[in-house]
């Protein structure tokens, strides 16, 4: 007994130590540095040749692409489900994402969710503290208030600051890590859960319609419901920037989810993406509809789906003027299920384009490339150049 509290105290002694002779391991809080600073410190300066441009960035060429989630449910007499289901096909096909209509979250329950979110950033620095990321002064946790980790000292970091929770089952949820503050944040929060699991269910079964056929429209729903699915919320703040230029709010991705349901800022743009099947390499502004929740493809349909559906690698570019929020919802499968193309998505002419990998194996290179601006879907690609499938079986 002595000698575990010894050891952990050892343990403990040799972690604060390494991190005083590594105090970029903690970085400071975003929100606290802007306040302070002329211009953005050089380790969140970006790479000349990765600026966010932004008056490179383009204006979308097409108007963006809105479903109505209401009428993929409806009774179908006059086509208008088929009218519909074509809409969010080529919605995804294009783009990767479109802006939900008609998804039955009131307007009243997403404005209270943009006000508590603002209402959490806007509180004392203290305050948020209580909920830190960072625990012992020097481990990073997943969920809580902070930024993303840190893994070395060469690491160009996002201009933003996160509180990252897991809402979904029940049985997870960090009670002590939800904010008390504002006191309407539990509430409002578990609402808009609901809502959101819902818009999941109706566009994963559509994109299971599209895919397999309505008979199997239930097959990618129901990996919510297998095991231990989780369901992250991240509520995103990204403070004003003196040079907005220099720097990113969120370095380019794509997220590492079956699907992403997005509610952002109300006011303040910021989100901008790529086209799938594009190499133009363009980024396109993605406007403000209000009420309307945007959903994104994750990496896990893209690998199911064997490419049909791809993950659009998106960022967040920061501003001079206003800060700016946003919450996410990331969908993830249980940490142990096999994650790869569904064998009827195979055949000769689609051989398999992605190999096999499990939740957790897949977040964990999702998470260490994320710092470095990599993307995780490499690891998982089979070259279609030539016929190797690269230096790991395909089973593997
Ligand atoms: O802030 C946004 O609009 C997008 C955030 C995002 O892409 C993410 O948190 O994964
Ligand atoms: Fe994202």
């Amino acid at each position: 007994m002595s000698q575990n509290i010894s050891d952990k105290l050892t343990s403990k002694l040799v972690a604060m130590a390494e991190n005083e002779s590594q105090p970029w391991k903690i970085p400071p809080i975003v929100q606290e540095l802007a306040a302070g600073v002329p211009e953005p410190p050089s380790r969140y300066m970006v790479r000349e040749q990765d600026r966010p441009a932004m008056a490179a960035a383009a204006p979308m060429p097409e108007p963006i692409p809105i479903v109505d989630l209401s009428r993929l449910s409806a009774a179908d007499d006059d086509g208008a489900v088929a009218d519909e289901v074509a809409k969010l096909r080529s919605a995804l096909q294009d783009w990767g994402f479109f802006l939900a209509i008609g998804h039955r979250i009131e307007p009243e329950i997403l404005t209270k969710m943009m006000q508590v979110t603002r209402g959490f950033f806007n509180l004392p620095l203290e305050e948020k503290q209580k909920y830190s990321n960072v625990v012992n002064g020097n481990e990073f946790r997943f969920e809580g208030y902070g930024n993303d980790m840190v893994v070395s000292e060469d690491q160009i970091m996002d201009w933003n600051d996160r509180l990252y929770l897991i809402v979904e089952p029940e049985s997870l949820i960090n009670h002590s890590l939800w904010p008390a503050r504002p006191p309407a944040f539990t509430g409002v929060l578990r609402k808009y859960t609901a809502g959101c699991r819902a818009i999941a269910g109706v566009v994963l079964a559509t994109l299971a319609r599209i895919l397999l056929g309505i008979h199997d429209e239930r097959r990618f729903v129901d990996m919510l419901n297998d095991g231990v699915a989780m369901t992250h919320a991240r509520f995103n703040y990204y403070p004003p920037c003196p040079m907005p230029e220099l720097v990113l709010g969120l370095k380019p991705h794509s997220d590492a989810s079956v699907i992403t349901v997005v509610l952002v800022d109300d006011v303040v743009s910021g989100l901008q993406v790529q086209k799938p099947n594009d190499a133009s390499g363009v980024w396109y502004d993605v406007p403000i509809v209000p009420n309307a929740l945007l959903v994104n493809v994750g990496d896990v349909i893209e690998i199911m789906s064997n490419g049909f559906f791809k993950s659009p690698v998106h960022r967040a570019v920061a501003n001079a003027e206003s800060d700016r929020v946003s919450l996410v919802m990331f969908y993830t499968l249980d940490m142990e299920k096999e994650i790869e193309p569904l064998p009827e998505l195979v055949d000769e002419k689609r051989p398999r384009r992605y190999r096999k990998t499990t939740t957790k194996d897949y977040l964990a290179v999702m998470f260490d490339r994320f710092a470095t601006g990599a993307r995780a879907m490499d690891t998982v690609k089979i070259s279609t150049a030539g016929h190797g499938s690269g230096t790991r079986s395909e089973d593997g």
